[in-house]
């Protein structure tokens, strides 16, 4: 673990970028799609299949892990990339807004949040030292601060008190996170400040002082709509150090990534590729797809033949329909995986249409193709 955690800029296209995040387990290639891998596994795909896909490097869970089997345990097999024989660059998050979504009886202090777990009611403190101590034990690459994020909509000045509380547990995240981490990991402030932009401003002048390797923009895919998101970028990525990264937390659907490279972001993570999986819709380049609906019984064409991955191209619509009719565990399985490596090639395709000049033209011509909804 000697590398130390590095960004260099590549290709700039407007306010789209390309780059490259140096890490001890590996290179990620900017803007990077990143597959939730909540509890230790990205669900219902293998690692050598999400690796297979393209993606460099997959997130971690504090709150599940922490839960369930323990940060302890999973430090007793060596760290999360032997427990999970995943390789590559693992970024965590610190847990605070999976405290906020998913816990029982939970109380937010100076110190933390204190909680019940939504698995078997056991008591719970984090604080921004113990989820420190927690990504450590894990042994991410790549670590959040603990934060609160706000709910949506919220009032200007309880917006305010939010950010005022999260920049100081970013403090005390950077100083724990010294005391502890390695020159290997590094640790992201959250810029908060909901969807006013002089808090944004504050936020990201706050974080600046106290100083991180990159910054995530926190607080939004919170059903504040595509617009508001946008909205938000715009005024908060300029105001960002250049030459970091900058992740866009919880985004998104495809439009949504093309709009954010677009607005200067390097990074993302979404559920949505896998959950949507699951639940048999397909993303594709002309929109989505519901594959359980009856236009599918008979359709003999895969869902893009051009692509490389078997999950994309060597089974039938009509197959994929009568796995989820049937409820059959390969359905499920085989949409994670093709949605995943859907969301690869088009990352893939934005980072070469920046690196050739032409990303305002590919933006365009996405937009005109890719329907979100049906007429
Ligand atoms: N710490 C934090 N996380 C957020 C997530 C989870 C992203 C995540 C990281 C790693 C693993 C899973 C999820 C958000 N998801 C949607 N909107 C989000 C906002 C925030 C936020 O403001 N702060």
């Amino acid at each position: 673990m000697t590398t130390p955690f590095s960004f260099s800029l590549g290709a700039t296209d407007g306010q789209a970028r390309t780059g490259a995040i140096t890490t001890s387990r590996g290179t990620i290639r900017t803007p990077a799609f990143m597959p939730v891998g909540t509890a230790g596994t990205v669900k219902a795909v293998q690692m050598r299949d999400v690796k297979a896909t393209g993606a460099d490097i997959i997130l971690g869970n504090t709150y599940h892990l922490m839960l369930r089997p323990t940060a302890e345990r999973v430090a007793r097999f060596g760290g999360l990339h032997k427990f999970s024989t995943w390789e590559g660059p693992i970024l965590t998050d610190s847990g605070g807004f999976q405290v906020m979504s998913l816990s029982a009886m939970r109380k937010l202090t100076e110190e933390g949040v204190s909680f019940q777990s939504h698995i078997d009611g056991s008591k719970h403190m984090l604080t921004p030292e113990r989820s420190i101590e927690i990504q450590c034990l894990l042994g991410a690459d790549i670590q959040m601060q603990l934060d609160e994020c706000p709910p949506f909509p919220i009032s200007e000045e309880a917006s305010l008190e939010s950010l005022e509380l999260s920049v100081r547990w970013a403090k005390r995240s950077k100083a724990a996170f010294e005391e502890i981490a390695g020159r290997h990991q590094a640790l992201y402030g959250i810029v908060q400040g909901s969807v006013f932009p002089d808090q944004r401003k504050r936020s990201a002048e706050a974080l600046q002082e106290i100083g991180f390797p990159g910054y995530s923009v926190g607080g939004l895919a919170v059903g504040e709509g595509r617009e508001a998101m946008f909205g938000v970028l715009d005024v908060t990525t300029p105001l960002l150090p250049k030459d970091k990264p900058r992740y866009l937390m919880g985004v998104g659907k495809p439009l949504d990534l093309v709009g954010a490279v677009e607005r200067s972001i390097d990074m993302f993570d979404c559920v949505l590729p896998t959950r949507s999986g699951r639940h048999g819709q397909a993303w594709t380049w002309d929109g989505p797809l519901n594959l359980k609906n009856a236009q599918f019984v008979d359709d003999e064409t895969p869902l893009d033949p051009a692509s490389d991955c078997p999950a994309s191209r060597d089974y039938t619509k009509g197959y994929l329909n009568h796995l989820f009719r049937a409820g059959e565990y390969l359905g499920p399985m085989l949409l994670s995986w093709h949605n995943l490596d859907f969301y690869q090639r088009l990352m893939a395709a934005m980072r070469e249409a920046i690196a050739e000049g032409r990303f305002d033209q590919f933006a365009e011509e996405f937009r005109a193709r890719h329907r979100e909804r049906k007429g």
